[in-house]
Order: structure tokens, then C-alpha cells, then sequence
């Protein structure tokens, strides 16, 4: 008798898994203080995570945050051990070519850890994309675009600085979109520092700024009229509460982006009900990780939200697994701010990326398309080489 569904002999070869998960703290010096009404950063604390699998493939990821707990629950020392002790077991044996099997399986185990699961997620899809040959972007849909346009942000907390710093940016044609970070200050002294630098640089730059939360809904009611005014464009989340967001929208000609308070599908999906922004800053560890920050901008194209590739100042792999999510994004208005291996002092890179022309080259090569600098990575890393030996000068 016939048996139509019996099962057909494999000959298919096992896929490769998971055999071990690494994770190291590497500390980079900033070039300058970076100035946030939440922190001052002097330098910037990268967690890699390196996932090997079992045919030879190694992938590679990264955390960051801004302050260490300053900006939200993880830090990067908390990252590495959460992955150490709860993802790696969950991940070892497990068939490393399905990233978002995987990703389902570690978030049945793994509540929260937002940055820690994008970290994972970003060196499993560097690994397959290796494994078969093909860009990130391409697992993530397909890249739509191939350079970015990069803001950059200024922060160093002084004025006359800070102009210095835009005039040698717009020189070097690396940057002609500027942030400022405000809110530290008192509001006027604030809007005086807004306007001085939107006057020193006329047409040539716009300008937006970022309050990171620091504002009650009335500072911010008077303020984002009076950056109208001084010719700012954009206006990042300038209070905490999303009902104040959504009661500032709208009321005054500038932009509203909402940051902090979006952190995934489900926070998106909300703010673009009540459309409490105009503007979405994705970020893949704060959503979670590359397939989340997808999702995150399908809801802002579908309310009509504008979108805006943000960075929480990663390295270069956090960096550059932001571009290639962002490179397959139907939209994205308001450009990106992947400026953060710009902000650090050293390189951990074979190879620079290619930051030309006020925009970012998304790489080419399978997987992420990097290859870091093994003895540079151990120089860095937490209580490593640095305190032996010394290598030359990175860039400055
Ligand atoms: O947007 C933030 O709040 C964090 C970050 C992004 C750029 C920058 O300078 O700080
Ligand atoms: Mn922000």
C-alpha cells in the first residue's frame, strides 16, 4: 500500500549550532567629553559577544549604553553577564543558521534585556550572512540604499567649541546635520546656545537638538517655540511623558521625535495611536534588535511617522548591523546619527569604514562585512594587554 506521507530519506548534512558564546568589556577614550543632560561621557564601554558554531563560523555583536545605567536597566558589565550565564546556555546546541528561531527561543527564557538580545541576535545574523555568503541587510530583507546620510552631534558644552567643531565637520564634509544636546542648562541659556551656532552657520547646516527627558511640559511648551524660532528643525524627546508628547505635537512648527520613550513594537505601536510624535528614532538596541527595529519602522510607516536611524554612540559593530537595518528601511526622512566610531579615539577595525561625503557606507561583504583587529580588541579589553604593552597611536 501507498504511503504518500512517508518521510523521505535526508541526505541533507546537520546544521551547524551554537558551540560556544564569548563575551568581553572593551574600554574606548572619546575624543572629547560628551555632554548629555543625563551624563558626561569621557569614554565609551563596548561588551562583544562572539558566538562560534560548529562549522568554524564565528559571528560577532556588540552592547553599549549612554552612562552606564544613566540612559536605562543595562549596562554593558550587566549585558556580558547575562549572556554568560542565561543566553549561552539557552543558545549552545541549537541550530545557528534560524536567527529568529533562536531569537523566539532565547525570549521564552529571557525576559526584558532588550540591548543584551540585539547583541546576540547582531552576531548570529553576522554569522549566518558569513555562512552563506550574503550582507545582513539582505537577511533582513534586502538593502535599499547603500550610503547613509550621518548626523553628527554636538555636545562638548560650550558654545565657541562647539562651532569649531561644526565648521571642521562641514571642512571635512563629513557632517551638515548637527544635534545638540540640551537641557542641562537653564532653558534661555539653552535656546542662547541654539541660536548662536544656528547663526555661525547660517543655511550651510540645520540643526536639531536633543533634551534626553530633562524638560517639564511646560519648559518645553516654551522652548520648542522658541527653537522655532532660532531656525531648529527637530526637537528629540524633550520630556519623559508620552501623554506630554503627545499634547506638545503639532502645536508648534517643529518636529517631534520621540527616543526614550520608544523602546520596541509595542511602545511604537502606542505612540502611533494616540500619534504622540512625528518622528521615531530607531534604535536596534533599544528595540531589541534588527527584526524588532523593522517592525518598529512598519508601524511608523504605516501612522505616518517619519523615520530617523539612531545610535546609542556604539562602536563599530553596533554601528554598522544599525546600517544595515536601516539601509532596508522603505523610508528614512530624517537620515541617521551613526556617528559613534567617529566619537571614540581608537579604531578596533581591519579596515575603516568609509565615512565620505556626509554619509556612511554600508559594507559590502557577507555578514556585517568587518573584520576587527584581534590585537586591538585585546588591547582594549577590560583588564587586558593596555596594562603591558603599548601600541601606537589610533587616530586622532
Ligand atoms: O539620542 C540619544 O539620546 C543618545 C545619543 C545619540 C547621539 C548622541 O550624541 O547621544
Ligand atoms: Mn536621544
Amino acid at each position: 500500500m501507498n504511503q504518500p506521507f512517508a518521510p523521505l530519506a535526508s541526505t541533507a548534512t546537520a546544521a551547524p549550532v551554537v558551540t560556544r558564546v564569548e563575551t568581553v568589556i572593551l574600554d574606548l577614550p572619546t575624543i572629547r567629553p560628551h555632554k548629555l543632560s543625563v551624563a558626561t561621557m569621557n569614554g565609551q564601554v563596548l561588551m562583544l559577544v562572539r558566538v562560534h558554531c560548529s562549522d568554524g563560523i564565528v559571528g560577532v555583536g556588540e552592547g553599549t549604553t549612554i552612562g552606564g545605567l544613566a540612559y536605562g536597566g543595562e549596562s554593558p558589565e550587566s549585558m556580558k553577564t547575562n549572556i554568560d550565564t542565561w543566553f549561552a546556555p539557552v543558545m549552545i546546541g541549537q541550530d545557528a543558521t534560524r536567527v529568529q528561531s533562536l531569537m523566539a527561543r532565547i525570549g521564552r527564557m529571557v525576559r526584558e534585556n532588550r540591548f543584551a538580545k540585539s547583541a546576540v541576535e547582531t552576531a548570529l545574523l553576522d554569522a549566518h550572512g558569513r555562512r552563506i555568503g550574503l550582507p545582513v541587510s539582505e537577511l533582513l530583507g534586502g538593502r535599499r540604499r547603500d550610503r547613509l546620510p550621518v548626523a553628527w552631534t554636538l555636545a562638548s558644552g560650550d558654545t565657541a567649541r562647539d562651532i569649531a567643531e561644526a565648521e571642521r565637520m562641514l571642512d571635512l564634509r563629513r557632517h551638515r546635520v548637527f544635534k545638540l544636546k540640551i537641557g542641562a542648562r537653564p532653558l534661555r541659556e539653552d535656546i542662547a546656545h541654539v541660536a548662536a551656532i544656528g547663526q555661525a552657520l547660517g543655511d550651510r547646516a540645520s540643526l536639531r537638538v536633543d533634551v534626553n527627558m530633562a524638560w517639564s511640559e511646560g519648559d518645553a511648551a516654551f522652548g520648542m517655540a522658541a527653537l522655532a524660532d532660532a531656525g531648529c528643525e527637530l526637537v528629540e524627546q524633550p520630556v519623559a511623558s508620552s501623554a506630554a508628547m503627545g499634547r506638545l505635537v503639532r502645536r508648534f512648527p517643529i518636529a517631534l521625535m520621540a527616543d526614550e520613550s520608544l523602546t520596541g513594537p509595542e511602545s511604537a505601536f502606542e505612540i502611533a495611536r494616540v500619534q504622540g510624535a512625528d518622528v521615531f528614532a530607531v534604535k536596534l538596541e533599544q528595540s531589541g534588535g534588527a527584526f524588532n527595529a523593522l517592525r518598529v519602522a512598519a508601524i511608523a510607516d504605516a501612522a505616518g511617522i517619519g523615520l530617523y536611524g539612531g545610535t546609542m554612540l556604539e562602536g563599530a559593530v553596533g554601528t554598522v548591523i544599525s546600517a544595515h537595518a536601516f539601509s532596508t528601511f522603505a523610508k528614512l526622512q530624517w537620515g541617521t546619527e551613526l556617528f559613534g566610531p567617529l566619537l571614540l579615539t581608537e579604531d578596533i577595525l581591519a579596515e575603516r569604514l568609509d565615512y565620505s561625503d556626509f554619509e556612511l557606507t554600508v559594507p559590502g561583504g557577507p555578514g556585517l562585512g568587518l573584520s576587527l583587529d584581534e590585537d586591538r580588541v585585546a588591547f582594549f579589553t577590560r583588564d587586558g594587554l593596555r596594562k603591558t604593552i603599548s601600541l601606537p597611536q589610533g587616530k586622532v
